[in-house]
């Protein structure tokens, strides 16, 4: 794995000798949610976009026993005092990506034998490894658990039988499971890569159990940033108390979301249309929106200051997730860019161009499309 490498290749299988197991190994890129998030969460719409920036990678390998080695910093167990201890868990949580390992595991297997997909009795040890900040709303989650899915896939050689648009939901599910509040489109733009058009609206969800994803030309994208700050938020945690609020009926959010969604399919048709001027005004529009909608209080002081830099700079701005990225747009071109970069140095802010992943289907994802993506 070499996550702080540059050139991320997709999928490596490595075979020793001739008549010894593969070691799988799989990446998972960050997302950028460009419009409509995070009504994916309440049967919106979204506009994301897969990039290469930043990913997290999974390794299988063939073992007696069934082992999931816990990465060394991030599921950090060794400390050099009490006080590191307490500053830790205070920084970054109680957790890392372990129970996303193990998670995908339970709702992979479990899916299998539901559908009476049949696994062979070999064990593995799974390691993982990530450079997508932590807990920043690049996906960095998701990416751990979609590596993971990935090879368990080629493992049990079962990319046939687990259509691509089925497995975004099952990559939710092991999410779900540890009581992580999330939606789907992390997952869309980690399984087909690119950019992405998704109608998640509810009579396709409770038809075929997934959304209408499209495909968008990466071409179609005008130059975008990213800016990211050292700054953890849990993202279950900033979605739990809006999504309590959408259950009770609450219309203030359930108009608000309705808004939110249909910035995607505007967005849609201003990419198409390469109308830009409208593309800055709705991503603008995003942001406030969820403003009004979590509060600044549950956003965080530091990432509404990350927006509000890049607008000083003239630059439509919103967040990538939930929180701790921001995407930028210059629709000034290159001079604002040089504005905004200036400004985000000088906050203390990471700023670097977006670098989309083309589409990461294979021709078995491809063929193995069911019928019901209309
Ligand atoms: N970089 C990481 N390393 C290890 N585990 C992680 C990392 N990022 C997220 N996790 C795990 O995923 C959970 C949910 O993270 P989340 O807040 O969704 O972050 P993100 O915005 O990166 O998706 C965390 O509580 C943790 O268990
Ligand atoms: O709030 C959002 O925009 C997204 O939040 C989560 O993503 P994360 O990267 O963990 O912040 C969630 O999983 C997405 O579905 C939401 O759109
Ligand atoms: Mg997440």
């Amino acid at each position: 794995m070499e996550p702080n490498g540059s050139s991320p290749s997709l999928t490596k299988i490595e075979r020793n000798g001739s008549s010894a197991p593969a070691i799988i190994e799989h990446k998972a890129f960050a997302r950028i949610g460009l419009l409509g998030n995070p009504s994916d969460v309440y049967y919106g719409r979204t506009i994301s976009l897969n990039i290469e920036n930043f990913w997290a990678s999974v390794r299988l390998e063939p073992s007696s026993d069934l082992l999931i080695r816990p990465h060394p910093t991030h599921d950090l167990v060794k400390f050099a005092s009490l006080d590191h201890l307490v500053n830790r868990l205070k920084n970054e949580g109680y957790y890392g990506g372990v129970r996303l390992l193990m998670a995908t595991c339970k709702v992979f297997t479990n899916y299998c034998k539901e559908q009476g997909i049949h696994l062979h009795n070999n064990n593995f040890s799974l390691s993982y490894d990530t450079n997508i900040p932590r807990q920043t709303g690049l996906s960095g989650s998701s990416a751990i658990v979609c590596a993971t899915f990935s090879c368990l896939l080629d493992f049990y050689k079962v990319r046939d039988k687990i259509a691509v648009e089925i497995r975004p939901q099952l990559i939710l599910n092991a999410e779900k499971e540890l009581g992580i509040v999330a939606g789907l489109q992390d997952r869309v733009a980690q399984v087909y890569g690119g950019l992405l058009y998704m109608d998640f609206n509810k009579e396709s969800m409770e038809k075929y159990g997934h959304g209408n994803y499209t495909q968008l030309d990466t071409g179609l994208l005008p130059p975008l940033h990213l800016i990211y700050a050292e700054n953890p938020s849990d993202s279950g945690k900033v979605h739990s108390a809006v999504r309590q609020r959408w259950l009770d009926g609450d219309t203030f959010i359930i108009s608000s979301m309705e808004e939110v969604a249909s910035l995607a399919l505007e967005g849609k048709r201003a990419l198409l249309e390469k109308d830009y001027a409208k593309l800055a005004t709705l991503m603008n529009q995003n942001f406030d929106l969820r403003r009004q909608m979590f509060g600044d209080a549950s956003l965080g002081a530091l990432n509404i200051e990350m927006v509000e830099v890049a607008r000083r700079a003239g630059a439509a701005a919103k967040f990538t997730g939930s929180g701790g990225a921001v995407v930028a747009f210059c629709p000034d071109g290159q001079s604002q860019v040089e504005v905004l970069n200036n400004a985000c140095k000088k906050a203390g802010f990471a700023i670097e161009p977006v670098r989309v992943v083309p589409s990461l289907l294979n021709e078995i994802d491809i063929r193995n499309q069911s019928s019901g993506n209309a």
